[in-house]
């Protein structure tokens, strides 16, 4: 085995120093069409895709060809493990360029849809994109007509002509899956977290939080019901709050209703959204704000080349995908972020999200390619958020003048808590359900007929929504959500808001934090920026465990410190809802699915 194996170690880096050209020349097409959605720009795409694809099977064949499970150097043998696992490349071109040009031609789809038609226009030609108008009437209004309308136009102008392409898509994905010895496409995705037992471990995570959802959730429904009186009769008895109420098109994250269920309402939210417009912030200082704080840890900061080709807003001459994505062009100098930022702290946080992403291609740049990529990809999602736990604390917020009015007594404690708990909390059963549908629809237990009456039924029973107008079986709501047009895995997010507190938690030790892990801020530690950036170095050249057991001192995902951060809220919302009714029932109201 020695002899090859010196072979072995000699085609790896051959193998290293070309694929950093095809990489780069597949992410530059990609990356030009994300940012101008021509015809052009899409047989580009499509063209240098496929040159990686015939790259990728070539080098995972001759990976293959080496007897690589029994190398002495177990580090080459997993090198030579991640060249093996092609992906979608194990495809005949044929099937390559098809699911290709079905994943581009949905994208499109989302990325271009806009609403028209809409109550109280005069002109019913005038017509709106998800990103940013879609997005704002469903964080600012609260009128139920105008909230119901933006919600269904939505859903009938994206996902509503996606299922044939998704399903065809679908069957492509679970063919390269099939080739590559995997059971179908979800049992690929669930490979990449490395243990046997990964989808038991997310439904014990799940158990273990739900009941601090379900808190929140009956919180959230009774406040509701009082802005809302005027439609009271339309909240289902069944205990599901209306899809719509919630400030956000998915119902993923309810920051945008802080303001009705502040916990003390006469003191200041923490919504610094109106201070950010008012002292006139622009994208790019948001840009700067988020890199110092990467910086005040001793991490990385942006390169030249980032600040000159980043995209920070919606350009207003070509089509784009604005969805918030972060790019390594495997080049080791050329990484970018791809965003329509608008000025808002949510926008603040998310720009926090996405730099996390581009300090982690940093910090791994110079291993090899198969190497960068995060631990597990939750680590990857988790990064920017961990900072952001920081850069969200009052504490921090008014060192940068953002919150000149905090009172820091038991009330503004109680407020912050609940403004993250609307993040954070409310968006873990929808991290957990996007997978949940798809790994079933992969493994066959959900077929076309059924994809929109399964997703309610996962969305009624998980999330604790329904639709406030009845759906189609033939409706494809799934895809109204941009990770399954785009194909994006969703598990990831879930994982991500484990993870991130665990790393949290460890940073604030590091850091010699004494406050309660909720107003911790490790802001210019160094001690706190090394225990993360040692993690983000190893990229996922060891077992993500490793990586976690190295930081955290544990190998496990625990919700602990989650539980931990969260604790006072936890104990305020069970007071408040002391005699209410907790929960709702499993099915969908009446009238989810119609005819
Ligand atoms: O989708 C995102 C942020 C986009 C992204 O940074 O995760 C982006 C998604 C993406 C886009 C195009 C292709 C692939 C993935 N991911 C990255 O840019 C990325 C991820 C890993 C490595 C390199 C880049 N957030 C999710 C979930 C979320 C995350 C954090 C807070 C709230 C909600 C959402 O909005 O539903
Ligand atoms: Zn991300």
């Amino acid at each position: 085995a020695l002899a090859n194996e010196e072979e072995a170690r000699q085609w790896a880096e051959e193998y290293n120093a070309e694929a950093q050209v095809v990489w780069y020349d597949n992410v530059v097409a990609s990356w030009n069409y994300n940012t101008n959605l021509t015809d052009y720009n899409q047989d580009e795409s499509l063209k240098y895709s496929a040159i990686k694809a015939a790259f990728d099977r070539e080098s995972g064949l001759t990976a293959s060809s080496y007897d690589y499970e029994n190398f002495e150097d177990q580090l080459l043998a997993r090198q030579f493990r991640k060249i093996a696992d092609i992906g979608e490349a194990v495809l005949s071109e044929e099937d390559f360029n098809r699911q290709s040009e079905l994943r581009a031609e949905m994208q499109r789809i989302y990325s271009t849809a806009e609403a028209c038609n809409k109550p109280g226009d005069d002109d019913p030609d005038k017509c709106y994109p998800l990103d940013p108008d879609l997005e704002q009437i469903m964080a600012t209004s609260t009128d139920w007509d105008e909230l119901k309308w933006a919600w269904e136009s939505w859903r009938d102008v994206s996902g509503r002509l996606m299922p044939d392409m998704y399903e065809e898509y679908a069957g492509l994905l679970n063919k390269a899956a099939d080739m590559n010895g995997y059971d179908d496409n979800g049992d690929y995705w669930r490979s990449w977290y490395e243990m046997e037992t990964f989808a038991e471990e997310c439904e014990r995570i799940w158990q273990q939080l739900r009941p601090l959802y379900e808190q929140l959730h009956a919180y959230v429904l009774r406040k509701l019901k009082e802005v809302h009186a005027d439609h009271i009769d339309e909240f289902p008895f069944t205990g599901h709050i209306p899809a719509h109420l919630l400030g956000n098109m998915w119902s993923q994250s309810w920051g945008n209703i802080e303001e009705f269920v502040r916990p003390a309402p006469e003191k200041p939210g923490l919504d610094v959204t109106e201070e950010m417009i008012r002292q006139g912030y622009t994208p790019l200082k948001m840009f700067e704000l988020s890199e110092e704080f990467f910086t005040s840890l001793g991490l990385i900061p942006m390169t030249e080349k980032f600040w000159d080709d980043t995209m920070m807003v919606k350009p207003d001459d070509r089509d784009v995908v604005c969805h918030a994505s972060a790019w390594d062009f495997y080049n080791q100098e050329d990484f970018r972020i791809k965003q329509c930022t608008e000025v808002s702290m949510s926008w603040l946080i998310t720009t926090h999200h996405e730099m996390g992403h581009v300090e982690y291609f940093l910090q791994y740049k110079d291993l090899p390619v198969q190497y960068r990529d995060g631990g597990n990809p939750g680590f990857h999602e988790a990064i920017g958020d961990v900072l952001a736990l920081s850069v969200s604390t009052p504490e921090h917020l008014e060192e940068i003048g953002l919150l000149p009015d905090f009172e820091d007594d038991p009330d503004g404690d109680l407020n912050f808590l609940m403004n993250q708990a609307l993040a954070k909390i409310a968006f873990i059963p929808f991290g957990y359900l996007i997978d949940q549908w798809r790994w079933n629809v992969f493994s066959g237990e959900t077929q076309k007929e059924d994809y929109n009456t399964d997703w309610w039924e996962m969305r009624c029973r998980y999330q604790g929504v329904a639709p406030p107008v009845g759906r189609l079986a033939t409706d494809f709501d799934a895809g109204a959500k941009y990770h399954v047009p785009a194909n994006t895995p969703y598990i990831r997010y879930f994982i991500s808001h484990i993870l991130q507190f665990q790393f949290h938690k460890a940073m604030c030790d590091a850091a010699g934090n004494t406050n309660p892990l909720h107003r911790c801020d490790v802001y210019r530690s160094e001690e706190a920026g090394t225990a993360i950036g040692d993690l983000m170095k190893l990229g996922s050249s060891v077992h993500w465990e490793e990586a976690l057991e190295a930081m955290t001192g544990t190998t496990e995902m625990s919700a602990e410190p989650l539980v931990e951060y969260f604790g006072p809220l936890l104990e305020w919302l069970e007071e408040q809802n002391a005699g209410e009714t907790i929960g709702w029932s499993n099915e969908c109201p009446e009238g989810t699915i119609v005819p």
